[in-house]
């Protein structure tokens, strides 16, 4: 419509201005979006650097510590800690996960200790702790579905004892929600929230996570098809929602992030439940390579990227910008 010469509707008036651009923003992101996931290792003072996600360090569990401080003098609600270990701590059945001492429950015992209010997301899953990198126990040929989830329920209660306050379990076993909720209840561990990553993808963009934690060099040629989903799929994504939350999660993951936008507004269109993004490791990689190209700006980039997890509906975005997000929110 045009009255003579002119447009009658002129969108660009309201993006004239700075304050209308901020009166017309649809979203807005805030540190209290934001989660922090970091790597742990054995050892004292060592901040490993991790080749393929620059910026990003394997940290012993002195300076992961130190690390959940700067988490909390950002005012970011909660990290998700991530153990890296040694092949030698490795064996086929991943027996190390059920060890209450092991490095990731004493790193959470430590940040707890010394930040008793931040949030600590811990992962329910083998592939740390197994020797072939995948997520539960293979028999014949195949990553055993039940056998696994017995495992998976002993690895939560530990963690919860430990102190962990979200339990999200990362395996994609069926039925495994529904047995660590009975398991960590039976456990006296009613408080604690299952974030399950519900929707999780066989994806190429977990490359860069499989180098952090030293995992997955030997998953074999079809990867974790057999138990992660299809990229092809987003109905089959609504399946998995609905069943992980009638088995009681409380939140939900979609992952990775960037690629997926359209299930994670699907998930939070039909369900409207908490629903987590995870911004995953080949997402990081992927603006660090080109901005540390000069190809793109990394800071914009990486806010734009926050910008459509909140348009297409999280709640949360679990990512390794957080420190540097919520350093930019606070100079706002
Ligand atoms: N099950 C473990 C797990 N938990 C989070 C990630 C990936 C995170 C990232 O890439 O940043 C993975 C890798 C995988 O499933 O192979
Ligand atoms: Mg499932």
């Amino acid at each position: 419509m045009s009255r003579g010469q002119f447009p009658s509707t002129r969108m660009r008036r309201n993006r004239m201005q700075s304050f209308s651009r901020r009166l017309m923003a649809e979203t807005n992101l805030t540190v209290d979006d934001l989660i922090w996931p970091m790597f742990v290792v054995e050892g004292q003072a060592i901040d490993e650097p991790i080749a393929s996600m620059p910026g990003q360090y394997r940290h012993s569990i002195d300076r992961l510590v130190a690390k959940a401080g700067e988490a909390v003098g950002l005012s970011i609600p909660a990290i998700a800690i991530f153990p890296a270990l040694d092949s030698s701590m490795k064996d086929a059945d991943g027996t190390g996960a059920l060890d209450g001492n092991n490095l990731i429950c004493r790193a959470v015992r430590a940040v707890k200790d010394a930040y008793p209010d931040l949030g600590i997301i811990c992962d329910v899953a083998l592939d740390p702790f197994t020797d072939h990198g995948h997520d539960g126990v293979i028999r014949d040929g195949m990553v055993a579905n039940d056998e696994t989830i017995d495992i998976l329920c002993q690895q939560a209660v530990l963690q919860a004892d430990a102190g962990c306050d979200i339990i999200a379990p990362s395996d994609m076993m069926d039925g495994r929600v529904g047995a660590i909720r009975t398991a960590l209840d039976h456990a006296g561990h009613q408080n604690v929230i299952i974030m399950s990553y519900a929707a999780k993808y066989a994806s190429a963009f977990y490359g860069p996570f499989r180098e952090a934690v030293k995992a997955g060099v030997s998953l074999g040629s079809t990867g974790k098809s057999s138990y992660q989903m299809d990229p092809a799929n987003s109905d089959e994504a609504m399946h998995e929602i609905g069943l992980d939350l009638q088995e009681g999660a409380d939140m939900v993951i979609i992952k990775p992030g960037m690629p997926y936008l359209d299930v994670l507004n699907r998930a939070k269109t039909e369900f409207g439940v908490p629903c987590i993004a995870y911004q995953v490791s080949g997402e990081y990689a992927m603006i660090l390579a080109a901005a540390e190209n000069g190809w793109i700006d990394q800071d914009r980039s990486m806010m734009e990227s926050m910008a459509a997890f909140k348009r297409a509906g999280a709640d949360a975005v679990i990512t390794y910008f957080a420190p540097q997000i919520a350093t930019i929110l606070h100079s706002k």
